[in-house]
Protein backbone atom coordinates (compact mmCIF):
# COMPACT_ATOMS: atom_id res chain seq x y z
CA UNK A 1 0.00 0.00 0.00
CA UNK A 2 1.36 3.44 -0.96
CA UNK A 3 1.16 5.69 2.08
CA UNK A 4 0.04 9.30 1.70
CA UNK A 5 2.93 11.53 2.76
CA UNK A 6 1.70 14.20 5.15
CA UNK A 7 3.23 17.53 6.17
CA UNK A 8 1.61 19.44 9.04
CA UNK A 9 1.70 23.22 9.54
CA UNK A 10 1.14 24.73 12.98
CA UNK A 11 2.55 21.52 14.48
CA UNK A 12 2.48 22.65 18.09
CA UNK A 13 -1.02 24.13 17.90
CA UNK A 14 -4.16 22.45 19.26
CA UNK A 15 -5.01 20.96 15.89
CA UNK A 16 -1.38 20.42 14.92
CA UNK A 17 -0.85 18.08 17.86
CA UNK A 18 -4.06 16.18 17.14
CA UNK A 19 -3.06 15.84 13.48
CA UNK A 20 0.38 14.50 14.41
CA UNK A 21 -1.21 11.93 16.73
CA UNK A 22 -3.77 10.86 14.13
CA UNK A 23 -1.20 10.67 11.29
CA UNK A 24 1.20 8.58 13.38
CA UNK A 25 -1.62 6.14 14.18
CA UNK A 26 -2.83 5.81 10.57
CA UNK A 27 -1.61 2.71 8.71
CA UNK A 28 -1.94 4.39 5.30
CA UNK A 29 -0.28 7.73 6.11
CA UNK A 30 3.25 8.82 6.89
CA UNK A 31 4.31 12.00 8.65
CA UNK A 32 7.18 13.44 6.57
CA UNK A 33 7.37 17.05 7.79
CA UNK A 34 6.10 19.31 10.57
CA UNK A 35 6.35 23.10 10.66
CA UNK A 36 6.17 25.76 13.32
CA UNK A 37 6.78 29.51 13.06
CA UNK A 38 10.25 30.98 13.62
CA UNK A 39 10.66 31.59 17.37
CA UNK A 40 8.63 28.55 18.38
CA UNK A 41 10.27 26.70 21.30
CA UNK A 42 9.53 23.43 19.46
CA UNK A 43 11.81 24.05 16.45
CA UNK A 44 14.30 21.17 16.15
CA UNK A 45 12.29 18.93 18.49
CA UNK A 46 10.82 15.60 17.39
CA UNK A 47 7.22 16.26 16.26
CA UNK A 48 6.10 12.98 17.81
CA UNK A 49 7.30 14.12 21.22
CA UNK A 50 4.39 16.58 21.25
CA UNK A 51 2.11 13.56 21.56
CA UNK A 52 4.52 11.31 23.52
CA UNK A 53 5.31 9.25 20.44
CA UNK A 54 8.77 10.15 19.06
CA UNK A 55 8.87 9.54 15.30
CA UNK A 56 12.14 10.95 13.97
CA UNK A 57 10.57 13.92 12.17
CA UNK A 58 11.98 17.21 13.45
CA UNK A 59 9.83 20.35 13.60
CA UNK A 60 11.28 22.91 11.19
CA UNK A 61 10.60 26.35 9.73
CA UNK A 62 11.74 25.27 6.25
CA UNK A 63 8.33 24.74 4.66
CA UNK A 64 9.64 24.57 1.07
CA UNK A 65 12.08 21.75 1.89
CA UNK A 66 9.40 19.84 3.83
CA UNK A 67 6.83 20.13 1.05
CA UNK A 68 9.28 18.67 -1.47
CA UNK A 69 8.86 15.34 0.42
CA UNK A 70 5.06 15.52 0.88
CA UNK A 71 1.91 14.65 -1.06
CA UNK A 72 -0.27 16.88 1.11
CA UNK A 73 0.13 19.76 3.55
CA UNK A 74 -2.52 19.87 6.27
CA UNK A 75 -2.79 23.43 7.49
CA UNK A 76 -4.68 24.61 10.57
CA UNK A 77 -2.91 27.89 11.34
CA UNK A 78 -4.05 31.46 10.65
CA UNK A 79 -5.18 32.97 7.33
CA UNK A 80 -1.88 34.79 6.75
CA UNK A 81 0.13 31.64 7.45
CA UNK A 82 -2.10 29.46 5.28
CA UNK A 83 -1.90 31.88 2.35
CA UNK A 84 1.89 31.94 2.60
CA UNK A 85 2.00 28.12 2.72
CA UNK A 86 -0.37 27.98 -0.26
CA UNK A 87 2.19 29.75 -2.45
CA UNK A 88 4.89 27.30 -1.34
CA UNK A 89 2.56 24.33 -1.93
CA UNK A 90 1.84 25.60 -5.44
CA UNK A 91 5.57 25.90 -6.15
CA UNK A 92 6.10 22.33 -4.86
CA UNK A 93 2.99 20.91 -6.63
CA UNK A 94 1.86 19.65 -3.22
CA UNK A 95 -1.85 19.26 -2.37
CA UNK A 96 -3.35 21.07 0.60
CA UNK A 97 -6.03 20.40 3.19
CA UNK A 98 -6.99 23.76 4.69
CA UNK A 99 -8.88 23.84 7.98
CA UNK A 100 -7.99 27.39 8.93
CA UNK A 101 -10.99 29.74 9.29
CA UNK A 102 -11.43 33.51 9.27
CA UNK A 103 -10.39 34.27 5.67
CA UNK A 104 -11.35 37.50 3.91
CA UNK A 105 -13.02 37.31 0.49
CA UNK A 106 -9.58 38.01 -1.04
CA UNK A 107 -8.06 35.12 0.91
CA UNK A 108 -10.77 32.75 -0.30
CA UNK A 109 -10.20 33.95 -3.88
CA UNK A 110 -6.46 33.22 -3.53
CA UNK A 111 -7.27 29.66 -2.40
CA UNK A 112 -9.60 29.16 -5.37
CA UNK A 113 -6.92 30.49 -7.74
CA UNK A 114 -4.24 28.18 -6.31
CA UNK A 115 -6.62 25.22 -6.69
CA UNK A 116 -6.38 25.67 -10.45
CA UNK A 117 -2.89 24.18 -10.24
CA UNK A 118 -2.93 22.00 -7.09
CA UNK A 119 -5.67 19.94 -5.38
CA UNK A 120 -7.11 21.68 -2.31
CA UNK A 121 -9.72 20.61 0.24
CA UNK A 122 -10.87 23.76 2.02
CA UNK A 123 -13.54 23.30 4.69
CA UNK A 124 -14.44 25.11 7.90
CA UNK A 125 -15.17 21.82 9.62
CA UNK A 126 -13.66 18.43 8.81
CA UNK A 127 -15.85 16.41 11.19
CA UNK A 128 -18.22 13.96 9.49
CA UNK A 129 -20.99 14.82 11.95
CA UNK A 130 -20.90 18.52 11.15
CA UNK A 131 -20.98 17.76 7.43
CA UNK A 132 -24.00 15.53 8.00
CA UNK A 133 -25.62 18.49 9.79
CA UNK A 134 -25.01 20.69 6.72
CA UNK A 135 -27.13 18.21 4.75
CA UNK A 136 -29.82 18.09 7.46
CA UNK A 137 -29.98 21.88 7.35
CA UNK A 138 -30.75 21.83 3.63
CA UNK A 139 -33.77 19.62 4.31
CA UNK A 140 -34.88 21.61 7.37
CA UNK A 141 -34.60 24.94 5.54
CA UNK A 142 -36.67 23.64 2.62
CA UNK A 143 -39.44 22.39 4.93
CA UNK A 144 -39.33 25.41 7.26
CA UNK A 145 -39.01 28.05 4.56
CA UNK A 146 -42.08 30.07 5.66
CA UNK A 147 -42.81 31.42 9.15
CA UNK A 148 -39.59 30.37 10.90
CA UNK A 149 -36.86 32.75 12.05
CA UNK A 150 -33.35 31.37 11.63
CA UNK A 151 -30.66 31.93 14.27
CA UNK A 152 -27.20 30.32 14.42
CA UNK A 153 -25.62 29.99 17.87
CA UNK A 154 -22.04 28.82 18.37
CA UNK A 155 -19.79 28.31 21.40
CA UNK A 156 -16.01 27.78 21.47
CA UNK A 157 -13.04 27.90 23.84
CA UNK A 158 -11.68 31.17 25.17
CA UNK A 159 -8.61 31.05 22.86
CA UNK A 160 -10.49 31.11 19.57
CA UNK A 161 -9.70 34.32 17.69
CA UNK A 162 -12.35 34.50 14.93
CA UNK A 163 -16.11 34.94 15.22
CA UNK A 164 -18.55 33.73 14.20
CA UNK A 165 -16.87 30.39 13.63
CA UNK A 166 -16.28 29.24 10.07
CA UNK A 167 -18.74 26.42 10.71
CA UNK A 168 -21.48 28.81 11.88
CA UNK A 169 -20.98 30.93 8.77
CA UNK A 170 -21.18 27.85 6.54
CA UNK A 171 -24.39 26.80 8.33
CA UNK A 172 -25.78 30.27 7.59
CA UNK A 173 -24.71 29.96 3.94
CA UNK A 174 -26.37 26.56 3.58
CA UNK A 175 -29.67 27.82 5.00
CA UNK A 176 -29.53 31.11 3.09
CA UNK A 177 -28.93 29.27 -0.19
CA UNK A 178 -31.94 27.00 0.39
CA UNK A 179 -34.09 30.02 1.25
CA UNK A 180 -32.93 31.99 -1.81
CA UNK A 181 -31.25 34.63 0.35
CA UNK A 182 -27.76 36.14 0.20
CA UNK A 183 -25.94 35.75 3.53
CA UNK A 184 -23.82 38.81 2.72
CA UNK A 185 -26.90 41.00 3.01
CA UNK A 186 -29.19 39.07 5.39
CA UNK A 187 -26.76 38.21 8.24
CA UNK A 188 -27.08 39.98 11.59
CA UNK A 189 -24.02 39.56 13.82
CA UNK A 190 -25.22 40.08 17.39
CA UNK A 191 -27.78 42.58 18.66
CA UNK A 192 -27.60 45.43 21.16
CA UNK A 193 -29.75 48.38 22.23
CA UNK A 194 -33.06 49.26 20.62
CA UNK A 195 -32.89 46.96 17.64
CA UNK A 196 -36.50 47.17 16.48
CA UNK A 197 -38.54 44.09 15.63
CA UNK A 198 -36.87 41.18 13.94
CA UNK A 199 -36.80 41.30 10.13
CA UNK A 200 -38.09 37.90 8.93
CA UNK A 201 -35.53 37.79 6.13
CA UNK A 202 -32.50 37.97 8.42
CA UNK A 203 -30.31 35.15 9.71
CA UNK A 204 -28.91 35.98 13.15
CA UNK A 205 -25.59 34.84 14.62
CA UNK A 206 -24.71 34.62 18.32
CA UNK A 207 -21.26 33.79 19.64
CA UNK A 208 -20.22 32.39 23.02
CA UNK A 209 -16.55 32.12 24.05
CA UNK A 210 -15.40 30.39 27.22
CA UNK A 211 -13.20 27.84 28.90
CA UNK A 212 -12.26 24.78 26.88
CA UNK A 213 -15.45 24.32 24.82
CA UNK A 214 -14.25 22.40 21.75
CA UNK A 215 -17.08 23.55 19.48
CA UNK A 216 -20.89 23.63 19.72
CA UNK A 217 -23.20 24.76 16.92
CA UNK A 218 -26.99 25.10 16.90
CA UNK A 219 -29.27 26.30 14.15
CA UNK A 220 -32.61 27.38 15.56
CA UNK A 221 -35.74 27.61 13.41
CA UNK A 222 -38.15 29.57 15.62
CA UNK A 223 -41.80 29.56 14.60
CA UNK A 224 -45.05 30.45 16.36
CA UNK A 225 -45.85 27.79 18.94
CA UNK A 226 -42.82 25.62 18.19
CA UNK A 227 -39.12 25.68 17.53
CA UNK A 228 -36.68 23.27 15.97
CA UNK A 229 -33.03 23.12 16.97
CA UNK A 230 -30.37 21.24 15.03
CA UNK A 231 -27.28 20.90 17.19
CA UNK A 232 -23.80 19.45 16.84
CA UNK A 233 -21.42 19.27 19.81
CA UNK A 234 -17.73 18.38 19.61
CA UNK A 235 -16.18 16.81 22.68
CA UNK A 236 -12.79 16.14 21.02
CA UNK A 237 -10.70 17.53 18.14
CA UNK A 238 -10.09 13.98 16.92
CA UNK A 239 -12.93 14.05 14.31
CA UNK A 240 -11.41 17.20 12.75
CA UNK A 241 -8.07 15.39 12.43
CA UNK A 242 -9.45 12.10 11.09
CA UNK A 243 -11.59 14.06 8.61
CA UNK A 244 -8.46 15.93 7.50
CA UNK A 245 -6.62 12.66 6.84
CA UNK A 246 -9.62 11.42 4.86
CA UNK A 247 -9.39 14.65 2.84
CA UNK A 248 -5.65 14.10 2.28
CA UNK A 249 -6.36 10.62 0.92
CA UNK A 250 -9.10 12.07 -1.29
CA UNK A 251 -6.74 14.49 -3.04
CA UNK A 252 -3.83 12.05 -3.34
CA UNK A 253 -3.33 11.42 -7.07
CA UNK A 254 -5.54 14.35 -8.15
CA UNK A 255 -3.89 17.02 -10.26
CA UNK A 256 -5.88 20.12 -9.24
CA UNK A 257 -9.28 21.36 -8.05
CA UNK A 258 -11.06 23.01 -5.16
CA UNK A 259 -13.02 20.62 -2.95
CA UNK A 260 -14.73 20.68 0.43
CA UNK A 261 -15.71 17.94 2.88
CA UNK A 262 -19.01 17.43 1.11
CA UNK A 263 -16.95 16.34 -1.92
CA UNK A 264 -14.71 14.14 0.23
CA UNK A 265 -17.72 12.45 1.86
CA UNK A 266 -19.68 12.13 -1.40
CA UNK A 267 -22.53 14.30 -0.09
CA UNK A 268 -22.94 16.54 -3.15
N1 LIG B 1 -11.74 23.05 9.75
C1 LIG B 1 -11.81 22.44 10.94
O1 LIG B 1 -12.31 21.31 11.08
C2 LIG B 1 -11.23 23.14 12.12
C3 LIG B 1 -10.68 24.37 11.95
N2 LIG B 1 -10.00 24.96 12.98
C4 LIG B 1 -9.30 26.20 12.67
O2 LIG B 1 -7.91 25.92 12.61
C5 LIG B 1 -7.17 27.07 12.98
C6 LIG B 1 -6.18 26.70 14.08
O3 LIG B 1 -6.88 26.30 15.24
P1 LIG B 1 -6.09 25.81 16.54
O4 LIG B 1 -5.25 24.63 16.23
O5 LIG B 1 -7.12 25.70 17.61
O6 LIG B 1 -5.16 27.08 16.80
P2 LIG B 1 -3.78 27.17 17.63
O7 LIG B 1 -3.59 28.62 17.94
O8 LIG B 1 -3.77 26.18 18.74
O9 LIG B 1 -2.68 26.71 16.57
C7 LIG B 1 -2.32 27.49 15.48
C8 LIG B 1 -0.93 27.09 15.05
O10 LIG B 1 -0.59 27.86 13.88
C9 LIG B 1 0.60 28.58 14.13
N3 LIG B 1 0.58 29.87 13.43
C10 LIG B 1 -0.04 31.01 13.80
N4 LIG B 1 0.17 31.99 12.90
C11 LIG B 1 0.94 31.43 11.93
C12 LIG B 1 1.52 31.93 10.74
N5 LIG B 1 1.33 33.20 10.35
N6 LIG B 1 2.28 31.11 10.00
C13 LIG B 1 2.49 29.83 10.39
N7 LIG B 1 1.99 29.29 11.52
C14 LIG B 1 1.21 30.09 12.27
C15 LIG B 1 0.65 28.76 15.63
O11 LIG B 1 1.97 29.05 16.03
P3 LIG B 1 2.25 29.97 17.34
O12 LIG B 1 1.78 29.15 18.48
O13 LIG B 1 3.73 30.17 17.25
O14 LIG B 1 1.44 31.22 17.13
C16 LIG B 1 0.14 27.41 16.10
O15 LIG B 1 1.15 26.44 16.04
C17 LIG B 1 -8.21 28.11 13.38
O16 LIG B 1 -8.45 28.95 12.25
C18 LIG B 1 -9.46 27.28 13.68
O17 LIG B 1 -10.64 28.00 13.51
C19 LIG B 1 -9.88 24.37 14.20
C20 LIG B 1 -10.45 23.16 14.43
C21 LIG B 1 -11.21 22.44 13.41
O1 LIG C 1 -11.24 27.21 16.40
C1 LIG C 1 -11.79 26.10 16.66
O2 LIG C 1 -11.55 25.48 17.69
C2 LIG C 1 -12.71 25.57 15.65
N1 LIG C 1 -12.83 26.20 14.52
C3 LIG C 1 -13.60 25.81 13.39
C4 LIG C 1 -14.61 26.89 13.05
O3 LIG C 1 -14.28 28.09 13.13
O4 LIG C 1 -15.72 26.55 12.64
C5 LIG C 1 -14.19 24.44 13.53
C6 LIG C 1 -14.54 24.00 14.92
O5 LIG C 1 -15.73 24.59 15.29
C7 LIG C 1 -13.43 24.30 15.92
Amino acid sequence: MKKVRIAIAGASGRMGRMLIETTLKAADAELVAAFDQPGSPFIGKDAGELVSQPCGVAITTDVAAGLAKADCLIDFTRPEGTLHHLELAKAASCGMVIGTTGFSAEGKAAIAAAAESIPVVFAPNMAIGVNAVFKLLEVAARILSEGYDVEVIEAHHRLKIDAPSGTALRMGEVVARELGRDLETCAIYGREGVTGERDAQTIGFSTIRGGDIVGDHTVLFAGIGERIEITHKSSSRMPYASGSLRAARFIAGRKAGLFDMQDVLGLK
